[in-house]
Formats: C-alpha cells, sequence, structure tokens
C-alpha cells in the first residue's frame, strides 16, 4: 500500500499551468491518513491546523533583490540558467529519461557557462539523471521540485558533501602551510585564519617564509598586528625550510596552538616553487598543507589544486575572491577534480572575511531555492515509509498510541515551527499569529503531560482511560489538572476513531473527503467540548475502546 504520510506537499498541475510563474511546491494537504490534527489545536478547535491543511497559493518563486531568498550574484547566471531547466518540467507527472532529456541539457549548458569542466559537467548529468529518474515519487511533491531536490543534492555532493574542518595536531603545535600562485591572496589569508582561530581561542603565530618579495614580510608584519598574532620572520637572506623550522621552534617554546607559515607565490606553476614547498613541508611536517587559489581563475583553479596535490601533497584548498565576479565553476570543480576538500572561502578583503565552506549552504545559493528544498525534504522526512506502514498497522488495530502521537506531533514540528511555514508561504493570512502561538502552545501542553506517562502508559492508552489513580498521578507529575489529563486521553481515542473511520473509506475505495472530515472533526469537537459530556456516536470506534472511555468517565 501507498505511503500513508500525513503531510504532503503539493499544487495541483492545473494550478501550476493556470500560473506558470508560480513555484508549484506549498500547499499542504491532508493526504490518505489524516495527521492527527486536532491534538495540535486543543479545546478551540482545530482552526490553526485547519488553515494550515487547506489548500494555498502556490509559493512564488522570490524575485531578486525580494530579500527572502539570499542568492549569490557569484552564481547568477548559473541559477537562472537552473531555473529555465525547472520551468520545462511543469506540468509533467513523474520524472522520466526522456521528459528530464531537455532541462538536463539546459542543466549542463549552465554549468559550463559557470566555467565548470566538460567531465565534471557530464559526470554530474549523469548522476543527476540517473538518481531523478529513479527517485521515488513523494506523494505531493511536483516532479520538478524533486529535481530541484536531486541537484542540490548532488551539487552537495560534487563540493564535497560535509564540511571539511581544520584538522589539529594531537600534540603541540598545529602547523599550517599555506601555498600558492602570486596575488591569489596568501598573505591575507594568514591574517584572516589567525583571525578566524583566535575567535575559537587559539593562540596563533605567523611565519613570514616568502623571502622572494621583501613587502611581503612588511605586509604579513602589519596583518599581524592588526589581529594581534605575532609574526616570526629572518628577513629574506634565510632559506624558506629554515626560517619555517625556527619559527615552529619558537612556537613550541611559547606553547602557541597553531603556526602558519606564509610561502612565496609565483607567476606560475615552476619546478623551483615545487620543491622548495616540498622542502618547507619537509621541515616542519605540517598537519595541513592549504592551496589558496583565486576563485576568479575558474576550472584552472580546480586544475591548479590537482596539480599542487600531485606534486607536493595537499590536505585542502582555500578559495578567494568569492565576493569578486566569478562565474563559480572553481567551487563546483575543485573537490571533483583533484579529490582535495575546499576548506575555507574568502570573500573580501579584511580579515573578518572569511568563513569554512559548507557544501549544502553553497548549493541552495546555487538554487536560491531553499524554500523548495527544505518543503521536499520535510515532506520526505514526515513520510518516511517504514514509519507511515507502521503507523497505518497501528491505526487499523486500534494499537495508535500515545508514543505515535507524540511522533506525529514532533513530525509536524519538524515541518519548521508553525510561523516558519507560515511565513514561507505568501498569501497565507489566514491564520492569525496569536492562532499560531495557540498551536504551538497546545503542542507544548501535551507533551508535558504525556512525557510523565510510564512507557505501559504511553504504549497502552487504556491504563489511563481505565484508571483514575493513573490520570491523577499524571496530572499531578505534570502540573495539569485531572480533567486535562482526561480530555488527552479521549481526545486520543477520538483522534483513533477518526483515523479508522478514513483508513476504512480508503478501503471501501471510497476517496477521503477532506471537507468532511475537518467538519466532521469540528463537530465531534463541538460535540464533546469536555472530557466529562456526553458524545455523538463514534464512528468505527471499537466497543471495547468505548468501554474503556466510559470507564474513566464515571
Ligand atoms: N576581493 C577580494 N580581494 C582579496 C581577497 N583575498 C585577498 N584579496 C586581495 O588580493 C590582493 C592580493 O592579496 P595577497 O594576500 O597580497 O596575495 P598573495 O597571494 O599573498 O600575493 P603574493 O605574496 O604576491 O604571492 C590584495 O589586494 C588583497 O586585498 C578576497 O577574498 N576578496
Amino acid at each position: 500500500m501507498e505511503a500513508t504520510a500525513a503531510l504532503t506537499l503539493s499544487s495541483s498541475p492545473a494550478a501550476v499551468r493556470r500560473s506558470p510563474s508560480r513555484l508549484t511546491v506549498a500547499s499542504l494537504h491532508l493526504r490518505r491518513v489524516p495527521t492527527p490534527a486536532s491534538h495540535l489545536c486543543g479545546a478551540q478547535g482545530p482552526a490553526a491546523f485547519r488553515a494550515l491543511s487547506s489548500p494555498f497559493p502556490g509559493c512564488r518563486r522570490r524575485r531578486r533583490g525580494s530579500g527572502m531568498v539570499v542568492r549569490a550574484e557569484m552564481f547568477g547566471q548559473l541559477t537562472t540558467g537552473l531555473e529555465s531547466a525547472w520551468n520545462k518540467l511543469r506540468g509533467v507527472d513523474r520524472l522520466t529519461k526522456e521528459n528530464i532529456a531537455e532541462p538536463m541539457r539546459d542543466i549542463r549548458r549552465a554549468l559550463l557557462e559557470a566555467d565548470v569542466s566538460v567531465p565534471v559537467a557530464r559526470s554530474f548529468i549523469e548522476s543527476v539523471t540517473e538518481k531523478a529518474v529513479g527517485t521515488d515519487v513523494i506523494p505531493g511533491v511536483e516532479p520538478e521540485q524533486q529535481l530541484v531536490k536531486v541537484v542540490n543534492d548532488e551539487l552537495v555532493q560534487l563540493m564535497g558533501g560535509e564540511v571539511s574542518d581544520l584538522v589539529y595536531a594531537k600534540s603541540g603545535p598545529t602547523v599550517i602551510l599555506l601555498a600558492g600562485l602570486q596575488g591569489v591572496g596568501k598573505t591575507t589569508v594568514c591574517a584572516k585564519l589567525a583571525f578566524y582561530l583566535k575567535k575559537k581561542g587559539k593562540s596563533c603565530m605567523l611565519v613570514a617564509a616568502d623571502v622572494y618579495r621583501p613587502a611581503a614580510i612588511d605586509q604579513l608584519t602589519i596583518l599581524g598586528k592588526k589581529v594581534g598574532v605575532p609574526v616570526y620572520s629572518e628577513g629574506t637572506e634565510a632559506k624558506p625550510s629554515a626560517i619555517a623550522k625556527n619559527g615552529l621552534k619558537e612556537a613550541k617554546s611559547k606553547k602557541t596552538d597553531v603556526v602558519i607559515v606564509d610561502t612565496a607565490g609565483r607567476l606560475q606553476v615552476d619546478k623551483a616553487m615545487m620543491n622548495e614547498l616540498k622542502e618547507v613541508k619537509k621541515a616542519v611536517k605540517p598537519t595541513e598543507v592549504l592551496l589558496v587559489v583565486d576563485a576568479m581563475t575558474g576550472q584552472e583553479a580546480a586544475a591548479l589544486v590537482g596539480a599542487f596535490n600531485g606534486e607536493v601533497g595537499i590536505t585542502g584548498a582555500i578559495l578567494t575572491k568569492l565576493d569578486g565576479d566569478s562565474r563559480g565553476g572553481a567551487a563546483l570543480s575543485i573537490k571533483e577534480v583533484s579529490g582535495k576538500p575546499i576548506k575555507f572561502v574568502g570573500r573580501g578583503e579584511r580579515v573578518e572575511d572569511l568563513e569554512p565552506f559548507y557544501p549544502d549552504r553553497m548549493a541552495q545559493r546555487i538554487l536560491g531555492m531553499g524554500d523548495v528544498l527544505s518543503f521536499v525534504e520535510q515532506a520526505q522526512q514526515v513520510m518516511r515509509q517504514d514509519d507511515a506502514e507502521e503507523l497505518q498497522k497501528k491505526i487499523m488495530s486500534a494499537k495508535f498510541n500515545f508514543n505515535d502521537f507524540l511522533k506525529q506531533t514532533k513530525a509536524i514540528a519538524q515541518m519548521g515551527s508553525f510561523s516558519r511555514i507560515i511565513g514561507m508561504i505568501p498569501g497565507m493570512n489566514k491564520v492569525t499569529p496569536a492562532q499560531i502561538r495557540e498551536a504551538e502552545k497546545n503542542v507544548k501542553f501535551m507533551e508535558s503531560m504525556i512525557n510523565v506517562m510510564s512507557t505501559d502508559e504511553r504504549e497502552r492508552p487504556e491504563l489511563l482511560a481505565e484508571s483514575r489513580e493513573r490520570r491523577r498521578r499524571v496530572a499531578k507529575d505534570s502540573g495539569k489538572t485531572e480533567q486535562q489529563v482526561s480530555q488527552l486521553v479521549s481526545q486520543l481515542f477520538q483522534m483513533r476513531a477518526r483515523m479508522q473511520k478514513m483508513m476504512a473509506g480508503m478501503q471501501g475505495k471510497d476517496t477521503p473527503d477532506m471537507e468532511n472530515l475537518m467538519e466532521s472533526i469540528k463537530s465531534e469537537e463541538q460535540a464533546a467540548a469536555g472530557a466529562g459530556q456526553p458524545r455523538r456516536k463514534y464512528g468505527n470506534l471499537r466497543r471495547r475502546d468505548l468501554d474503556r472511555m466510559r470507564g474513566y468517565r464515571r
């Protein structure tokens, strides 16, 4: 049977055709098994959740400069190229090899225009095609949204997947050796790194091993002063490897945590440069050898990282000048081409302008679709097939218990706070902030009671239904009244009944009618405004459950 997921995301292909400029995410529907809605809404009625579960207008793609989605201008062209790929999928039912062929060509073109190398673009396209075609359809998520997600995940992988942290030495100072061609920003990076590490509570020392450009030593000394870090130098006469070795000795004697060695840059890769680097490396046995590359050089930067790694052996790259006019090819290709991760990126000339490289954030910037991605991810999470199937079995056997209740509550909480979700959906002005706060308060309120229940009580709500003693204990331990606990137990049984009714309807080939369902929830809640009041009929609720409920209400 199909996944019984509770929350799904969609807007109909018809709506998309009517409004092609709209991104098609974003109506939240209750499908098949209803997410327990009423428990989020408490006695005040499920207004907030009802509003969430009713179809909304599509989530409009944020225009450039609208302020809601931060787009890296650097990737602007790539982003625009990708957009045309999504547009070509509007209105299709599922992703097939045939219907994604043209969008894939757009993506390939966009990557090449961003200065990604041909082999990298080719393998990217192959991988996206394979995953997109094989991807499970998530009910309610539009095919182009799924493609956005696949492209996002592949971009993240392409850029190295996880963030690659600096490695520190197990004992003694951590030595970071910086290498790179002339003018890429090495000296500036020395100061930026020291500034970054100081903020992390590490003591640092800079070592001036660029003996060919006298101004480099002065520049490093000035920058060292600026960030409050000592600079070790021996002028321009000594050998770089000796300077680095002596600098390390001094750092050891001062118990410095991190030593950053600045080396000379050349206009191009040459043998002398490589040999010198190898010597310095041998002299100080660095924990990290980082190649500084300029993002403006595009795919050449990636090739350079590969070349340095082959010759000298490096641990990663630092990509500078991402604030400039580059097209992004370097960020996309370095890991794939060289096998080495980008560890930091420089986004300006100031010492503060260095940050760790986060592949996921970068991918989101490229796509400029953070809202779509979080919707698809959340839908996937909420709809994990195993959970859903297990839940379905429980519903059918009337075993839906407080653990499931809590799980569902948390699944909804995972959809982001109510306010956040609503904030992402333009046109969602039917739910007032007060209603949102109320719904959130109710979730917490119920959790506090469930949290103090014993394992048995959570698994078998009947125990609470049967025993006033137990209800009193839960009330006392959670600081609530006995009546409030009774009401919670009552709500769980009502929910079981509603779910079974719906499942029975589905199995009887009736398509569940959400309008009717919500109406029936509403009228049930009106009929049962308090746990002590008589209720109207309970649909498919089992006789045993009813008896038990009666037992606890007596
Ligand atoms: N816009 C921008 N400029 C940067 C960045 N990083 C460095 N620069 C600038 O690039 C220029 C060269 O930087 P340096 O740090 O001197 O480069 P270098 O690699 O040490 O140069 P050599 O010592 O000649 O090898 C300077 O004007 C820096 O201010 C960055 O991330 N963004």
